[in-house]
């Protein structure tokens, strides 16, 4: 069985789920969250597994609520657990609101972060992808004037074997082409705008290397996702969010998949966020939840063959 979180109650996950509901795309999941808010909006909820998380406080669609900010995490806590001891293959998250679950004082940046703090994983890499590119992150939530303090080598190298191993694992691509951002405009010019990609990107590239991997950069990231070169490439790896889902979101929002690479167990999540503005609206699309499960389901596969 796959899980599916159904995320922060305020916004769009549950209306995601009610339309594969409606259309019986849900047969091999069970939904983790609160079964009396699911039934109130998932007309199919008699017919789909539940594993009920308890909401703090009744939820108004499109409102944001600090008491509901440890409901969301238990269930993605549930999820996680129910994942690691094999009651479930694996976990697909609809989306949760960051900002309101550091407004309940807990310190939060992300889905990834603290999958990998719940499953004891030191490093794990973001990586999303659509039919134009696949593309991971060196960093990923954190100010941007702190971006170049961590990429560090052992950073770059970790991360760079991560996606080279599971491009391997999860996608069955033996010899993965990974083409590498630079930091800096240009990738830095000869070291004229910004010296990262000669102090740290390039040597660790080239150790990388030398260890067998097909890597290509630094390559300034705007010619890098041009359309010729994007093509080129199996991965691409950037060095921080919005360098990489910039182009990543133009190319495919609504349709894309987020993976975490790197953790003990499968998860894949939406490209999109709570969509407060809409929640409850009947105007969201479930174009990237349907990603998201069929991405959990063909790495289910591959990890059983
Ligand atoms: N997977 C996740 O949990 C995830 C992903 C991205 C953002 N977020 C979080 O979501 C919150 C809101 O972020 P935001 O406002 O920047 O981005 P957003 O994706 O929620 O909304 C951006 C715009 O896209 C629209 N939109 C988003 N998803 C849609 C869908 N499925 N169908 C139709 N329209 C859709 C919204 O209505 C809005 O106009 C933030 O807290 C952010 O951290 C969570
Ligand atoms: N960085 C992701 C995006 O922009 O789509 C998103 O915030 C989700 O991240 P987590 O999966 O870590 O919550």
């Amino acid at each position: 069985m796959i899980a599916i979180t159904v995320g922060e109650p305020a916004g769009i996950g549950v209306e995601l789920v009610a339309q594969l509901a409606d259309r019986q795309e849900l047969d091999d999941c069970v939904l983790i969250g609160d079964e009396s808010f699911i039934s109130a909006h998932v007309p199919q909820a008699q017919q789909l597994n539940i594993h009920h998380v308890p909401l703090a406080r009744p939820v108004t669609l499109g409102r944001l609520d600090v008491a509901n900010a440890g409901y969301v995490l238990n269930t993605i806590k549930a999820a996680t657990m129910g994942c690691l001891s094999g009651q479930f293959s694996a976990m697909v998250t609809c989306p949760i609101h960051k900002g309101i679950i550091n407004d309940a004082g807990i310190t939060f940046s992300g889905h990834t972060e603290y999958l990998a703090e719940l499953t004891g994983t030191r490093q794990v890499v973001m990586m999303l992808l659509n039919q134009v590119m696949r593309v991971a992150l060196v960093t990923t939530h954190l100010p941007l004037k702190d971006v170049s303090a961590q990429i560090t080598p052992e950073l770059l190298s970790t991360v760079t074997t991560i996606l080279n191993q599971d491009m391997q694992d999860k996608f069955g691509i033996a010899q993965p082409h990974i083409g590498v951002c630079g930091l800096n405009p240009h990738a830095g010019e000869d070291g004229h705008l910004g010296n990262e990609e000669l102090e740290v990107i390039i040597p660790t590239l080239d150790a990388l290397r030398e260890q067998g991997l097909h890597l290509s950069g630094p390559i300034p990231a705007d010619t890098l996702f041009t359309p010729n070169k994007v093509k080129q490439f199996d991965a691409i790896l950037a060095m921080y969010h919005d360098q990489g889902l910039a182009p990543l979101k133009y190319a495919g929002f609504g349709e894309s998949v987020n993976i975490t690479l790197g953790l003990p167990v499968i998860r894949t999540s939406v490209d999109h966020g709570t969509a407060l503005d809409i929640a409850g609206q009947g105007k969201a699309d479930a174009g990237s939840l349907r990603a998201a499960l069929k991405l959990a389901r063909e790495c289910i596969s591959r990890s059983v063959s």
